[in-house]
């Protein structure tokens, strides 16, 4: 993998920033965007063959990468994980909470064990993550930026109901801790990637993969975003450039707004689909001609 930053060279030398899921899709990317720009990381991940093999790209380009096995929704293991990665690293001075999943299912089909799977992942994981290198590092040591991931456009979007959940929540933990630790020096900020290409949907069934080629007819810009374009936003929100910004969310989706108010006009008159969708799919009380 062949790196060249639009960022000023040497924006990060000598910093330790933490990227959980840096073992693939957006995380790896971040990762490789960070080194470019002189950081050194920690990737995190539940698999160490994943984060092992990209430890093995950043070394090739010369960079330091060390690797961390720690499933995020266990506590003790994150404790161990930050105080490994200070000792490892000798400070932290940023944190990538990109680590999430879930898995496209009616809330009918959720069971207890997959809302709850889905709901520590996307939310739990992050605060535990975001809490430890709070008080273990930044707290006592000047503070740091936080980057939370979300994912916006899941609010109330059917078939993640989990996943939508937990993000709404890990909205509300960005502003309070934004909040609560500022005095410490720490920015909190999300960033809600849209539709983007990247390894993590590969596991996704076929009926979830033609919704998304789907949308992409009545997306703005009618095309999905790339891992590269979410890592640019997350390397702007963790720089001295947004040193003023903190509590708030970058959507990186270029210009599709939330899933539900996001429906496509039909063409009434014709009654023929508009961007994709057919008349008869658009909610009665949408459409004009019935009111
Ligand atoms: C048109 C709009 C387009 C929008 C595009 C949005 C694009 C979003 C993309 C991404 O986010 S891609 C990147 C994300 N990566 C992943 O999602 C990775 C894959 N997912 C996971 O790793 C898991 O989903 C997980 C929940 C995070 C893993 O948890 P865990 O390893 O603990 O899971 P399991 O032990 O296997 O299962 C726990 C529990 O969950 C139930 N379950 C799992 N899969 C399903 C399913 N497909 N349907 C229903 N239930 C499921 C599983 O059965 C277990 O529960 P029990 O059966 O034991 O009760
Ligand atoms: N791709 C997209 O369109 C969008 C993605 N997102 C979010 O962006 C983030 C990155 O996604 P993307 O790169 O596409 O997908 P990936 O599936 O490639 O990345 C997710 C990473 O998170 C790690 N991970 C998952 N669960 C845990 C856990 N419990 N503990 C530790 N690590 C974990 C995985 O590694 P391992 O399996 O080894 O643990 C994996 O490396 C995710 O939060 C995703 O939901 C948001 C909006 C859109």
């Amino acid at each position: 993998m062949s790196y060249r930053s639009i960022f000023r060279p040497g924006l990060f030398e000598g910093q330790s920033i933490v990227v959980t899921g840096g073992g693939s899709g957006i995380g790896r990317c971040t990762a490789h965007e960070l080194v470019s720009l002189g950081a050194q990381v920690a990737l995190v991940g539940r698999s160490i063959e994943k984060v092992e093999s990209v430890q093995d790209e950043i070394s090739k380009v010369g960079g330091i990468a060390t690797i961390h096995s720690c499933d995020i929704r266990d506590e003790d293991a994150v404790k161990a994980t930050v105080a490994d990665i200070i000792k490892q690293q000798g400070a932290i001075h940023g944190l990538v909470n990109n680590a999430g999943g879930q898995f496209p299912a009616k809330l009918e089909e959720i069971s207890l064990k997959g809302w709850e799977a889905v709901i520590k992942t996307n939310l739990t994981g992050g605060f535990l993550f975001a809490r430890e290198c709070y008080t273990q590092w930044m707290k006592e040591n000047g503070g740091g930026p936080i980057v939370n991931m979300v994912a916006d456009m899941w609010n109330s979007m059917p078939g993640m109901g989990h996943s939508g959940a937990a993000r709404k929540g890990m909205l509300s933990f960005t502003e309070t801790a934004a909040i609560e630790w500022a005095a410490a020096g720490v920015r909190v900020n999300s960033i809600a990637p849209g539709m983007i290409v990247s390894s993590g949907m590969d596991t996704y069934p076929d009926w979830w993969k033609d919704r998304v080629k789907a949308r992409i007819a009545s997306h703005p810009v009618k095309r999905m975003g790339t891992e590269s374009e979410v890592s640019a936003g997350i390397v702007f929100l963790l720089s001295e450039a947004s040193a003023f910004i903190t509590g708030t969310c970058l959507r990186v989706d270029g210009g599709a707004p939330n899933i539900r108010m996001n429906w496509d006009m039909p063409d009434h008159k014709n009654n023929k689909p508009f961007n994709g969708f057919h008349l008869a799919e658009i909610p009665a009380f949408l459409r004009e001609d019935e009111k």
